[in-house]
C-alpha cells in the first residue's frame, strides 16, 4: 500500500487534493482504486460526530476507552464483506489483503493514520435466527473514520475511484464534512426515557436455574469441567432509546471498560460496555486478557475489601479463571507467539470486579491480528472447557440466538495494528425495544442463585445507562 506525504494547510481547500485525486482517476491500474486520506482536525468528541453526521440508513461502528483516551468513529460504507462459516476470519483476512493491495494511502498528518476495517464477528460462525439483525461476519472499510488520541484527531476520508467517479461532488462532500466537524454542536433531545417494561422475567430466571443445575450436573459426571450460560432481558421503553445519552452515559458510568456501538444501518444498534479485551496489537505488541471470575462490589471500603480478598483467595473463582489464562497460554504458544504472563490480579468496576490475567508477548511478523482472533474465540471467558462440548451445550440450552454477544469486535490496520473486544455486558437496540445479554461462567461448586445474582448485577450496570 503506497503511502504519500503531503504539505498540510494548503491541502483540502487549496486544490492540491483535487489535482492528486484526478491524478489517481487518469491512472486507475486496475478497476478501481481505494484512494485514503488523512487529515488532522481540530478536537472533537466522535461520538458527537456520529450523532451529527451518520444517517439512519448508513453503517457505522463507534468504539472508546474514556480512561485511555482513545476513541474512534467510523461512518459509512465504501466496500464491505458480510458472509458466514467455519472459514470466516480467513476469508475476512482475504478481503482486507485484497483492499489494501488497491489502496493508495495520502495524508498532511506525520504519523498519518492508515484506513481501518472495522468488524464484527457472532459468537457462532452461522446466525441461526432468520430475522437477526446482523450477518456472522461484516467487515467494512469506511468513508469517514474519526481517530481521537487524547486531543489529537484525524479524519480519514476513504474513496473508491474508477474512471466514471465524479470527482467534483467527491472533494465537495469531503470540504462539507471537513466543516460540519468544525463547527459541530451536541444536540440533546432531552427525553425522560425511563419507564419501561420488562416481561417474564421471573419464569425466565426459573428456567435459568434449571439449566445451571443440569449443567452442574454435567460438570460432576466429567462430561466438561466449565459451560458460561448467557441470560436475554427484554425491556421495552415508552419511547424510543436515546443512543448517543446512552453510551455517553455508558462511557461515564464505565470509563474502564471499552464502549462500543455498531449500527447496521437498518435502524438497529449493537451496543455495550466490555471489560474484556480479546487482542490489542500496536507495533507488533500484543496484549490480551484473561478475565474470569466475579464478585460484587462492597457498598463500603471494608466491605469491598473483604469482597476482593474473598474473590482473590476463592479455590472456585480462581479455578474458573484459570481455564481462561490457560487456554490463551496454549494458543498463543501454538501460533508460535511466546506470552509473558504477568500475575493475577483485581479488575475493579464501578458495580463488580474480576479476576484478571494480563497477557503479553512480541509478534512475530508472520502472524496476522485476526489468526489470533480466530484461535481465541471463543475463549473459555465466554464458552467453556472443552470448547465443543460447552458450544454445544450452549446451542442446547440457550433458546436465543446469541448473535453478537460475547463474539469479537473490533478494527485493524494495514500497519497490523488492530484492537478487539470481547462483546460483552451488551444490548441489541432497536427503537423502543432493547434485548440486553450478560453470562457466568459455571463450574464445580457454583451456585445457580449466586451466579443468578451475578447476572442481575451485570445486567444493571447496562439498564442503569439505557434512555
Ligand atoms: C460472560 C460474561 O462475563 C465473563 C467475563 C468475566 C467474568 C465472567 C464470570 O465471572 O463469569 C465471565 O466469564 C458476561 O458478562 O456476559
Amino acid at each position: 500500500m503506497p503511502v504519500l506525504p503531503c504539505h498540510p494547510h494548503t491541502f483540502v481547500y487549496h486544490n492540491e487534493l483535487y489535482q492528486f485525486l484526478s491524478y489517481c482517476q487518469q491512472n486507475v491500474a486496475n478497476e478501481s482504486q481505494i484512494v485514503s486520506v488523512s487529515l488532522e482536525i481540530d478536537s472533537v468528541d466522535p461520538l458527537i460526530v456520529l450523532q451529527q453526521i451518520a444517517k439512519p440508513n448508513q453503517q457505522s461502528f463507534y468504539f472508546e476507552n474514556k480512561s485511555k483516551n482513545q476513541a474512534i468513529a467510523a461512518i459509512d460504507v465504501v466496500t464491505k464483506l458480510q458472509t458466514c462459516g467455519a472459514n470466516r476470519f480467513a476469508q475476512a483476512q482475504q478481503f482486507i489483503n485484497s483492499c489494501l493491495a488497491q489502496t493508495i494511502t495520502i495524508g498532511t498528518s506525520k504519523d498519518a493514520i492508515s484506513p481501518h476495517f472495522f468488524c464484527s464477528f457472532s459468537f457462532f460462525d452461522e446466525i441461526t435466527q432468520s430475522n437477526y439483525p446482523f450477518s456472522a461476519v461484516t467487515v467494512f472499510l469506511p468513508r469517514w473514520q474519526i481517530s481521537c488520541n487524547g486531543d489529537h484527531c484525524i479524519l480519514v476520508a476513504n474513496f473508491l475511484i474508477d474512471a466514471k467517479t465524479n470527482l467534483d461532488r467527491l472533494y465537495q462532500d469531503l470540504c462539507q464534512i471537513v466543516r460540519t466537524i468544525n463547527f459541530l454542536k451536541y444536540t440533546s433531545t432531552a427525553i425522560n426515557n425511563t419507564n419501561s417494561i420488562i416481561c417474564n422475567e421471573e419464569k425466565n430466571i426459573k428456567n435459568f436455574k434449571k439449566t445451571i443445575t443440569s449443567c452442574l450436573e454435567l460438570i460432576e459426571s466429567n462430561y466438561f469441567q466449565k459451560i458460561v450460560l448467557a441470560h436475554p432481558l427484554d425491556v421495552t421503553y415508552e419511547e424510543p432509546i436515546d443512543l448517543l445519552r446512552s453510551l455517553d452515559n455508558l462511557r461515564n458510568i464505565h470509563p474502564g471498560c471499552y464502549i462500543f456501538a455498531i449500527s447496521n444501518g437498518k435502524g438497529q444498534n449493537f451496543i455495550g460496555a466490555s471489560p474484556e479485551r480479546l487482542i490489542s496489537i500496536h507495533n507488533q505488541q500484543l496484549s490480551t486478557d484473561a478475565l474470569a471470575g466475579s464478585a460484587p462490589r462492597g457498598k463500603t471500603l471494608a466491605e469491598d475489601t473483604m469482597l476482593a480478598n474473598s474473590l482473590l483467595t476463592s479455590e472456585k473463582e480462581q479455578h474458573e479463571h484459570r481455564v481462561v489464562s490457560d487456554f490463551i497460554t496454549q494458543c498463543l504458544y501454538q501460533l508460535g507467539i511466546t506470552p509473558q504472563i504477568l500475575p493475577p490480579r483485581l479488575r475493579q468496576l464501578s458495580n463488580i470486579q474480576h479476576l484478571w490475567t494480563p497477557i503479553q508477548a512480541q509478534l512475530p511478523t508472520h502472524v496476522h491480528p485476526l489468526e489470533i482472533v480466530a484461535a481465541l474465540h471463543p475463549t473459555p471467558a465466554v464458552a467453556g472447557v472443552s470448547r465443543d462440548k460447552a458450544c454445544t451445550k450452549i446451542r442446547d440450552y440457550e433458546t436465543f440466538e446469541r448473535g453478537l454477544y460475547a463474539a469479537p469486535i473490533g478494527w485493524l490496520d494495514a500497519q497490523g495494528n488492530s484492537e478487539f473486544i470481547v462483546g460483552i455486558r451488551s444490548a441489541m437496540i432497536d427503537r423502543d425495544r432493547a434485548r440486553l445479554y450478560a453470562g457466568a461462567g459455571i463450574v464445580a461448586g457454583s451456585n445457580p442463585d449466586r451466579e443468578v445474582a451475578e447476572i442481575q448485577l451485570k445486567l444493571q450496570a447496562l439498564l442503569k445507562a439505557l434512555v
